[in-house]
């Protein structure tokens, strides 16, 4: 497709789809040409025999899904896109953002994907199996769904390549270094849009020092100084720092020698365990890895787990404030931190040392600040939208006009 990128007309009908494949799940968003509201946004649950397709238009009002099945990530893109196509007819997409959730050393920011990027995509896999196959599986479909449509990939990892050489290694031989085993910290999407919020409603404290809380299905904390991430809880892999709704974050290496030498498990058995049988549904044993469910049932099964993820949190959060040398504002976001008000409580709870002191009634309202008055440190909750930062890269690499006629 050519377009004449300097004729506002020319992009008068471009879509702009975001595309967030996790492990089991498709998240998806179409923006216009200019504009964050979304014209269409969905999710593909539980891919594979029970996949369930939930998809609205920009009123909210539910789309239904075409024909097609929802086995495979490739299917469910194909059902995906035959749905919005019927429910958008004069679509015409100038470009797919993915959110790719690692980058290795090389990437810093989104790149326009080729065969040769898909190729070194795909030697990172390794580095985060569980997510890396299938956001290399929804650009590859995307690229035969729409021929010539240049599709971007957008970096979990990139917000956090600038971090200093202490937080970016472990203390492992050098040549681990070399050869990538660092710490590259994720949800770097989620922290882009957080930090250009920020600078938007409060630059002076985004001029600070802002710790970042994204506590949804996966989870974990950021450092931002000036606007930087100068340390961030997850390191090498999507399993490190918070526990997670199945994942069993920071755990001491020696645990997994006590597995293998001990236990006799395998690899695949160590796997499933860390990434899918640990954090809350762990915890609570087996009771469950959602948040609301956990706060409903209210036993000493969900007390454990909540206890430790709160526990796990304010640990981080005194750590990010000596990196920084203290603290200016907590920003939570991520399914948790912008609808549990029990949570935010309890993370807030005896941090008056660190300035923190929340206002019970604001917290209660899910208001955007929460902390009290007169307390140093501000608390905030942002909704935080990777779809909008992806969106906003594709608009980029496909050379959009910064205003376009309407
Ligand atoms: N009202 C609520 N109260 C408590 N927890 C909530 C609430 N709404 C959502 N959550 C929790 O948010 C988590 C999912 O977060 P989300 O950011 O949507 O996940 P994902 O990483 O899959 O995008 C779940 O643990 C869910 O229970
Ligand atoms: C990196 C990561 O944990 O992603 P998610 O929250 O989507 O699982
Ligand atoms: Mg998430």
């Amino acid at each position: 497709m050519t377009r004449d990128i300097a004729s506002p007309e020319a992009w008068h009908n471009a879509g702009f789809l975001a595309l967030n494949a996790g492990s089991s799940s498709l998240k998806f968003a179409l923006f216009p040409a200019e504009g964050d509201k979304a014209l269409v946004t969905g999710q593909v649950d539980r891919i594979g025999s029970e996949g369930t397709l939930k998809i609205k238009d920009a009123e909210g009002q539910p789309i239904p899904p075409a024909e097609g099945t929802l086995t495979s990530h490739e299917t469910a893109l194909a059902t995906v896109i035959a749905t919005i196509k019927r429910a958008v007819p004069d679509l015409d997409l100038a470009a797919v953002g993915h959110r790719v959730v690692h980058g290795g050393i090389h990437y810093t920011a989104p790149v326009t994907v080729d065969d040769a990027v898909l190729e070194k995509l795909a030697t990172l896999s390794s580095f985060a199996p569980l997510h890396q196959p299938h956001n290399i599986a929804g650009i590859r479909a995307a690229m035969e769904a729409f021929p010539g449509v240049p599709q971007v990939a957008c970096f979990d990892t990139a917000f956090h390549r600038g971090q200093p050489f202490v937080n970016d290694t472990f203390a492992l031989p050098h040549r681990y270094y070399e050869t990538g085993v660092r710490r590259y910290g994720f949800h770097g999407l989620s922290y882009e849009y957080i930090t250009g919020e920020m600078s938007r409603i409060a630059p002076h404290l985004m001029a600070g020092r802002v710790v970042v809380a994204h506590l949804g299905n996966g989870a974990s904390m950021c450092a931002i100084y000036r606007g930087r991430s100068v340390a961030s809880s997850m390191g090498f892999s999507a399993l490190d720092g918070l526990p997670m709704g199945t994942r069993c974050g920071q755990l001491d290496p020696g645990v997994m020698l006590y597995m293998l030498d001990q236990e006799k498990l395998n690899t695949a058995q160590i796997r499933q365990i860390l990434y899918n049988e640990s954090g809350l549904l762990g915890l609570s044993g087996g009771l469950s890895n959602d948040m609301r469910a956990l706060e409903e049932a209210d036993n000493a099964e969900s007390h454990r787990a909540i206890d430790y993820f709160v526990f796990r949190i304010q640990r981080e959060l005194g750590a990010m404030a000596a990196v920084m040398g203290g603290i200016d504002a907590l920003v939570f976001c991520g399914g948790i931190g912008e609808n549990s008000r029990v949570v935010r409580r309890r993370i807030c709870e005896r941090l008056g040392w660190m300035g923190i002191e929340i206002d019970h009634g604001r917290n209660a309202e899910g208001a955007t600040v929460i902390s009290s008055e007169f307390a140093r440190t501000t608390v905030m909750i942002v909704p935080t939208r990777e779809d909008l930062v992806i969106a906003r890269a594709a608009r980029a690499a496909a050379g959009i006009p910064e205003r376009i006629a309407a």
